[in-house]
């Protein structure tokens, strides 16, 4: 039997990388994908840990190489999903998760049915806003860009299966790991 393929989408800065962190920790026996881009790593970000970080000319080899689940256009950058460990994990019988915007989920949604989507929302724009500048990953280009990205996303929520509020994060996390834990 193969794996179960879930979803995870919401605006930059909502807090899916953070909540992921803290699901994996309760279950290991989940496969996180971990996908291409070529923005440039982050401070502490390790190459096939956080992401593969690949150039244009390599993302686009692999986009004609058919290598990509799905990929997107996000903020200037591409980022796409490696569909051959993602694969291999759900041939195990290995249940995946996949943190990715909404353009590629939207991919994926036409390839897996039968995923799980569960989308994360902020409790308001100002918040999120917050989130991203004390972040202090991006540059203020950058934030305005996945700022105004973010409403896109947020006015597209009602296409997921279920849609968790990030407020108070343990009660977030609680109710992701419902859903994870649900069959
Ligand atoms: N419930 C919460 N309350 C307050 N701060 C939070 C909460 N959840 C996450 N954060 C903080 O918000 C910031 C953004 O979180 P994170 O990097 O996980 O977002 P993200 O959705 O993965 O963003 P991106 O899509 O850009 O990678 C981090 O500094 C994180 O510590
Ligand atoms: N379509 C895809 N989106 C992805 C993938 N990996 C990450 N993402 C999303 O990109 C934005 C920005 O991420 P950041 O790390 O630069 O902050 C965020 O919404 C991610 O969820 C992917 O493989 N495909």
């Amino acid at each position: 039997m193969t794996g179960r393929l879930i979803v995870l989408t919401g605006p930059s800065g909502v807090g899916k990388g953070t909540l992921l962190k803290a699901l994996l920790a309760m279950h290991p026996e989940l496969y996180l994908s971990v996908s291409a881009t070529t923005r440039s790593p982050r401070e502490g970000e390790v190459e096939g840990v956080h992401y593969y970080f690949y150039s244009r000319d390599r993302f686009e080899a692999e986009i004609e190489a058919g290598a990509l689940l799905e990929w997107a256009e996000f903020a200037g950058n591409y980022y796409g999903t490696p569909s051959a460990p993602l694969q291999a994990q759900l041939d195990l019988g290995r249940s995946a998760i996949l943190e990715i915007e909404l353009a590629g989920a939207r991919q994926v949604a036409k390839i897996f049915p039968n995923a799980l989507r569960i989308f994360i929302l902020p409790p308001d724009l100002q918040t999120l806003e917050m989130r991203i500048r004390d972040r202090g990953t991006d540059a203020p280009e950058a934030i305005l860009r996945r700022l105004e990205q973010a409403k896109v996303e947020i006015a597209a929520r009602a296409e997921f299966d279920y849609q968790i509020v990030n407020d108070d994060f343990q009660t977030a996390l609680e109710e992701l790991d419902r859903l994870v834990a649900s069959d």
